[in-house]
């Protein structure tokens, strides 16, 4: 069992350039033996301040060039949106295996307090995933199910 493919997941190689302004910052990095999310360092200057509701995009000084049947997924790390409300407006971002520009993270601050950012603080993660393509199929009825249409909580909303 420890060595099938669930133990060992396939590394898939991604091309990653640094950019001048990030050329001393780790490459997004594993923090743990099964993480699932690379953590990205901030690639500001110095500090950045993001006051209550403002959004930053925020650097990270790469680029990277992802095989097509992949994407990476831009999300937040919890410690930080629940200790500060320091989370991602368009979570989870998306980077295209076509795009060549930066790297960068949308981050806003959702929490009442201003949230001060520093160069290498780790401020997002990435997490490779397949991509599937859609080939449409026109029917006339789709097949039929238990559920129909019912969603949106018609199973109840009740926590207990
Ligand atoms: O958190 C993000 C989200 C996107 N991008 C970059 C990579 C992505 O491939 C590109 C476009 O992102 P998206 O498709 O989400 O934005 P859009 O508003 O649809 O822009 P476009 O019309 O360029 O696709 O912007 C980032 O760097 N960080
Ligand atoms: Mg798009």
């Amino acid at each position: 069992m420890k060595d099938s493919l669930f133990h060992n997941p396939p590394e898939i190689v991604v091309e990653i350039q640094r950019l001048s302004h990030g050329k001393d910052l780790p490459y997004p990095t594993y923090m743990t033996e099964f993480a699932v999310g690379l953590d990205v360092f901030a690639a500001v200057e110095n500090e950045e301040t993001i006051l209550p509701q403002d959004i930053f995009l925020c650097p990270t000084g790469f680029k990277v060039a992802i095989p097509p049947s992949f994407e990476i997924q831009i999300r937040p790390r919890s410690g930080l949106a629940i200790k500060k409300g320091l989370t991602i407006v368009n979570a989870p971002g998306t980077i295209d295996p076509d795009y060549r520009g930066e790297v960068k993270i949308g981050l806003i601050n959702l929490g009442k307090d201003p949230v001060t950012i520093k160069r290498g603080d780790r401020v997002a993660q990435m997490v490779l995933m397949p991509r599937f393509l859609i080939r449409w199929k026109e029917v006339d009825e789709l097949s039929k199910t238990q559920r129909d249409a019912g969603g949106f909580g018609h199973t109840g909303v009740s926590f207990k």
